[in-house]
């Protein structure tokens, strides 16, 4: 099963000794729990490792795959950050795509050798979505040849960058390039910000941390003003956009072609999402199979809470969700990769489904993880709300992504501009126009659904009724927003009273794809058994997303009352079928204790033990009396008591 997850035997066993080599190595272990540190702690701890990573990396990982390196940081450094990460998330991958040949030979290098630090520093204090209204200037100066980078007010101050309150030297900066008073609209610019030698911030540079986050604490996230600040043209970055010595500007093939990193993350972190829904999971459902509470059968002892179909309910949809996830996640890193290469010869025909692709699957996998590792806290009980747990940092980081990359509503909106571009084809007649993507808006739908009318309906019978449904509201909304234009509506004003349609339209249809990704995963598989663990997942998973947007397939007669109940049961029915698969699926993940640093779901399920020796390590505990009782708590209780007499 993990070579499933992991898309490949060679990878899972790869995984496997990189945590065997590195259980034998405790300098790389945390020196104590992440929970009891300070931020300023945490910080320090993480750079001890960081170094050790970069000293040793060779002897552990082949550091020229990216997924090994991904799982070396989440066993050594974990989720919550480090000071380097948004160096290996966004400035490599901006540079590798956006520097030219020699600019990458310049810094992209050094970069990899880390020999300097960079961020990605895009958002303003004032803007993050809107990047056309960005505020930060980069005025090209003819004389000199170098572009001037200022900060005119306080809204623009770059804010929020990781790593750039502290720990990076360089960053690749967002600005509105300003030639001759015109207006280029947002380009990235390779800036440094410290000295390399002392890291004191260069002159014309303002920079500081923003402070404590609800999560992801580890990074400093920064902010970044500019005096006048002088860089030379040649710091453009210019793979694909060029601006000459006299000022004049080589426009792009694509003109989103600069937004690169951030699709490139966008790809990437629906696995990385994925994986921290796993974490949750594989906390609460082992807790679940050690936890002693109630009786079914009152002449028989308490039972384990996993064998509540109430519990079952709260967390094998999401098992099923992290494994499709993490299967649509292995399916747009192929496509991302794919649409780099193509870039490379000059094609950018795929940019545009790589983007409606990603910003779907972005916004509501990040949701639905959200949702997820919130209630597998809840399937803990008291123990959840510990940080014992660790499921309140995974969820405080996971949630983190319903935000950064593109709030999720406006990336929904992203994916709706595509939609409805391919809803008027359909309306004009050019379904055959349509990409693979949504070609079903072009087919024409059956009137009801057969899903309840063999004994076990194949896939095919559910992937239609997902299909009906999200054809259904994109037309709607589409048409929706074409009447409001009809009645003299600008473009602007109609889409603004159609985005709440618009975006369940784009939820469906990324819904959809998902259950696609996990169908066609499961027909891939050859060995029986597994096929048979991962069609009783792939079961649920239908019926329950099914049942979740029935509404829309009640509401014109696609499915009827008593095929709702079929789903219904259909789901009690792998509810209970799953249960005795449930600790497995989701130990063949294979996390390591200290990959998962909870100690309510370690291997051992020694969870009582486990949590009293915590809480004995807590800091507060290594004194019986604190000096806040000798201050404060004393003297007051002195007093009533002398006031008493
Ligand atoms: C291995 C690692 C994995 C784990 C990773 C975890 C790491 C976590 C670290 C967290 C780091 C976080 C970093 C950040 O948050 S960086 C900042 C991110 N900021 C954003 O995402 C801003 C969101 N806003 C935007 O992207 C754009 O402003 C927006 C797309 C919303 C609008 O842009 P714009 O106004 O320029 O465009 P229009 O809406 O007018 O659209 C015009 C057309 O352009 C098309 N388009 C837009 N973007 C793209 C693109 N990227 N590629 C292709 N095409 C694009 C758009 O669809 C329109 O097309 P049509 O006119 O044909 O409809
Ligand atoms: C943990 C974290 C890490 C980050 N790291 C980085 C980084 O490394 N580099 C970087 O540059 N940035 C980073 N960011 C910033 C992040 O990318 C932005 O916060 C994000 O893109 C959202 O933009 P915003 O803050 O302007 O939200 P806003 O756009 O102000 O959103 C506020 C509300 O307005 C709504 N809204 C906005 N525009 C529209 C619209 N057109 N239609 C309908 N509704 C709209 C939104 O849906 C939301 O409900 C990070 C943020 C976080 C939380």
């Amino acid at each position: 099963m993990a070579a499933q997850i992991y898309s490949g035997e060679k990878y899972a066993s790869r995984r496997r000794e990189i945590s065997a080599n590195l259980a034998k190595r405790p300098e790389f272990h945390d020196s104590k729990p992440l929970p009891f540190m300070t931020r300023e702690e945490k910080i320090l701890e993480s750079s001890r490792k960081l170094t050790l990573i970069s000293k040793h990396m060779n002897e552990i990982i082949d550091p020229s795959d990216k997924r090994e390196l991904y799982h070396l940081n989440c066993e050594v450094l974990g989720i919550e950050g480090n000071p380097m990460a948004l160096h290996g998330d966004m400035f490599i991958p901006a540079l590798t795509a956006q520097a030219s040949d020699e600019q990458q030979e310049k810094w992209l290098s050094r970069a990899l050798r880390r020999e300097i630090i960079g961020t990605y520093a895009q958002t303003e204090l004032g803007h993050g979505t809107n990047l056309r209204k960005l505020e930060t200037i980069a005025t090209y100066d003819v004389d000199t040849q170098e572009f001037v980078l200022h900060t005119p007010q306080i809204t623009a101050l770059k804010w929020w960058p990781g790593n750039l309150g502290k720990s990076s030297n360089y960053a690749v900066v967002v600005a509105l390039m300003i030639i001759k008073g015109k207006n280029y609209g947002p380009q990235t610019f390779m800036v440094p910000l410290r000295d390399e030698k002392t890291h004191q911030p260069l002159k014309g540079i303002t920079i500081g941390d923003i402070g404590p986050k609800l999560a992801y604490n580890i990074v400093d996230n920064g902010f970044l003003g500019f005096d006048h600040y002088r860089i030379p043209r040649t710091n453009l970055l210019m793979r694909h956009t060029r601006v000459e010595p006299d000022g004049t500007f080589v426009k792009p093939p694509h003109a989103k072609i600069n937004y690169s990193a951030m699709v490139h993350v966008r790809s990437y972190m629906i696995t990385g999402q994925a994986i921290m829904l796993a974490y949750a999971l594989t906390i609460a459902t082992r807790y679940s199979s050690v936890r002693r509470q109630g009786q079914i059968d009152t002449t028989q002892p308490e039972v384990k809470v996993l064998e509540y179909q109430t519990q079952q309910h709260r967390l094998f949809p999401s098992i099923a969700r992290a494994y499709a996830f993490v299967f649509a996640g292995a399916e747009t890193v192929r496509l991302y990769e794919r649409v780099l290469q193509e870039v490379e010869t000059g094609n950018v025909s795929l940019m545009a489904d790589l983007h409606a692709l990603t910003s779907g699957l972005k916004s509501v996998v990040t949701h639905q993880t959200a949702q997820g590792i919130e209630q597998a806290r809840m399937a803990c009980g008291g123990h959840g709300y510990s940080q014992a747990s660790y499921i309140s940092e995974i969820f405080g980081v996971a949630v983190g992504g319903c935000t950064y990359e593109g709030e999720n509503l406006v990336m929904l909106q992203q994916l709706a501009r595509y939609l409805v571009k391919s809803a008027g084809l359909v309306q004009a007649g050019q379904s055959s126009k349509l990409g693979p993507l949504v070609a079903y808006l072009g087919a024409k739908s059956d009137s009801t659904s057969l899903i309840d009318r063999t004994p076990t309906p194949g896939f095919a019978e559910y992937v239609k009724t997902f299909q009906h449904i999200a054809r259904k509201q994109t037309l709607k909304a589409a048409q929706k927003l074409f009447g409001f234009m009809e009645k003299g509506d600008t473009r602007e004003v109609a889409w603004n009273k159609s985005t709440v349609e618009l975006n369940r339209a784009s939820r469906l249809h990324t819904r959809l794809y998902i259950v696609e990704a996990f169908v066609r995963r499961v027909e891939e598989v050859a060995d029986p058994r597994l096929k048979e663990v991962l069609t009783d997942l792939l079961r649920l998973h239908v019926n329950y997303e099914l049942l979740d947007v029935a509404a829309y397939a009640l509401e014109d007669g696609f499915l009827s009352s008593s095929q709702l109940d079929y789903i219904r049961e259909q789901l009690y029915f792998y509810l209970a079928k799953i249960r005795p698969n449930a600790v497995s699926l989701v130990d063949s993940w294979e996390f390591s204790d200290r990959e998962l640093r909870s100690v309510l779901g370690r291997r051992d399920g020694n969870v009582y033990e486990n949590l009293f020796a915590w809480a004995k390590a807590s800091p507060l505990n290594k004194t019986d009396v604190l000096p806040s009782v000798d201050k404060y708590l004393k003297p007051l209780m002195e007093s009533a008591r002398a006031s008493k007499l």
